[in-house]
């Protein structure tokens, strides 16, 4: 095992850079696919599973550990908090977190957030156990991403928060309170509207067994996206023998318990990134497996399968845990498709119904403006772009199919979103001419999303 300290922890933010030269010409499909494409870990778990072994008070060991941008900047910011990593010279995907002995993270820090939803918004909470003020700072992207419901979750519990750009938005400063005494009567109470992002509750619930007298939580908002990663932050801190239920009405009661995850932790694949890869087959034809896909699963991606038998695929899975997508090149339109529990992969999925034979109708994903960019609008330029036909809902993205002798190539911008890059390389498997601006923004989440990818076509 390699020792890593704070100090060796990479403290400038881990850039996503093209390593394979700028614009990336999208690889055609020359034939049906015949690929077997093994997912790296998935970005969601493996960040819940750092933050609770970051909690813990006992060494915990993760593998197949996600090994991108992502991680690398919650391993950074965990880092300078104290939290202290040993990972496998043989493989980098093996890494013991030990938290910090004291129980309490180091203070007088700066974490940078990149542009990751999961390291701004489950990292605040930490500011609570840290003995000093803990500021928050990442990409100028981030800058646009929601912050504020959070940050009035916090406030509530007596933290204190200095915006120091604009409000609601990064970057902040945090500074637990001093008296907290109060803490300890019973639940402590907090309500906020988490309607433009799942991940407000799950950076509240994952520290609310810290809390002396536990968490009760209320969304006061009228929708709630993501639940299924709701579902997975529950599973996850009941997984480190913490004690959380849900209730009827979006509320949730923590209580207050030591967090401690087993030794040892498997990482799933991420099945969101692997949408791409079994989309492809609907769009190329032929078949793609992805192996260690889960019997079952807490990530939205486990909805993947049904989805696209709904756009025609015929799914199967074999004995030693391979899922298998098989198609014929015709891809059928959704129709009215609430997509609210998985937002993440619509863009694969708008990818898809850019080449359907009917029209699609994702809802339920207004939120998707807060995500890496205004992931509706990037969507409705770039299909338009390729003269393709496509337009923002207040809820969603209405997608109506073109002929495709209709569609062309252009140099197809990423706005520094991994699904972006990978929406426009499903297209290019069928449309001669894509290129790719920063085809490396796919850092984010997948170490080598260009080699995998031709691996796939075998190219
Ligand atoms: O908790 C998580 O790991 C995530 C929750 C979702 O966020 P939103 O609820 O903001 O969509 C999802 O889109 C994101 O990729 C990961
Ligand atoms: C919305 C996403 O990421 P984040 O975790 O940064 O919110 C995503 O990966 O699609």
């Amino acid at each position: 095992m390699t020792k890593t300290s704070p100090a060796d922890c990479p403290q400038s933010s881990p850039k996503a850079t093209s390593p394979t030269g700028d614009p990336w010409p999208a690889p055609l499909a020359s034939g049906p696919l015949q690929a077997r494409v093994a997912i790296p870990g998935s970005k969601s778990l493996s960040n819940r599973y750092l933050v609770l072994a970051a909690l813990g008070s006992r060494p915990v060991q993760l593998e197949g550990l996600l090994r991108s941008r992502d991680t690398e900047l919650m391993m950074a910011a965990l880092g300078t908090m104290g939290v202290v990593f040993q990972e496998d010279p043989q493989d980098p995907t093996l890494v013991t977190v030990l938290p910090p002995k004291s129980g309490r993270f180091t203070g007088g820090v700066t974490i940078d957030c990149g542009l990751a939803g999961t390291v701004m918004r489950f990292l605040p909470g930490l500011a609570m156990f840290a003995d000093g003020p803990v500021s928050f700072d990442g990409d100028r992207q981030a800058y646009e991403r929601p912050m504020r419901p959070l940050l009035d979750g916090l406030d509530q519990l007596g933290v204190r928060v200095d915006y120091q750009g604009r409000e609601g938005h990064l970057p902040f400063r945090l500074e637990a309170p001093d008296d907290r005494s109060w803490l300890t009567d019973g639940p402590a109470s907090v309500s906020i509207d988490s309607s433009s992002s799942s991940q407000f509750i799950s950076g509240l619930l994952l520290i609310g067994s810290r809390l002396p007298g536990g968490l009760h939580l209320v969304h006061s908002g009228d929708r709630l996206p993501s639940l299924p990663h709701i579902r997975m932050t529950m599973a996850d801190i009941k997984a480190a023998g913490g004690l959380v239920t849900m209730g009827e009405h979006g509320s949730w009661d923590v209580r207050p318990s030591a967090l401690n995850l087993p030794d040892r932790v498997l990482v799933e694949p991420d099945l969101s990134n692997a949408a791409p890869f079994l989309g492809a087959a609907l769009i190329a034809g032929g078949s793609v497996s992805v192996p260690r896909w889960p019997q079952r699963t807490t990530q939205p991606g486990g909805l993947l399968p049904g989805i696209l038998q709904a756009m025609g695929a015929r799914i199967s899975r074999s004995d030693t845990g391979d899922l298998t997508v098989t198609a014929e090149g015709q891809i059928q339109g959704l129709g009215t498709f609430d997509l609210s529990a998985a937002g993440e992969i619509a863009p694969s999925i708008a990818a898809l119904a850019v080449l359907a034979e009917g029209p699609s109708r994702l809802v339920g994903i207004g939120h998707l403006r807060g995500h890496e960019t205004n992931r509706l609008a990037a969507l409705e330029t770039e299909i338009t772009r390729i003269g393709g036909q496509a337009k923002e809902l207040d809820d969603g993205l209405d997608i109506v199919p073109v002929d495709r002798a209709a569609l062309h190539g252009d140099l197809m911008e990423t706005y520094a979103d991994h699904r972006m890059a990978t929406f426009a390389a499903m297209l290019g498997l069928a449309i001669p001419g894509i290129r790719i601006s920063n085809v490396g923004t796919t850092r984010k989440t997948i170490p080598d999303f260009t080699g995998m990818w031709t691996a796939m076509l075998g190219h």
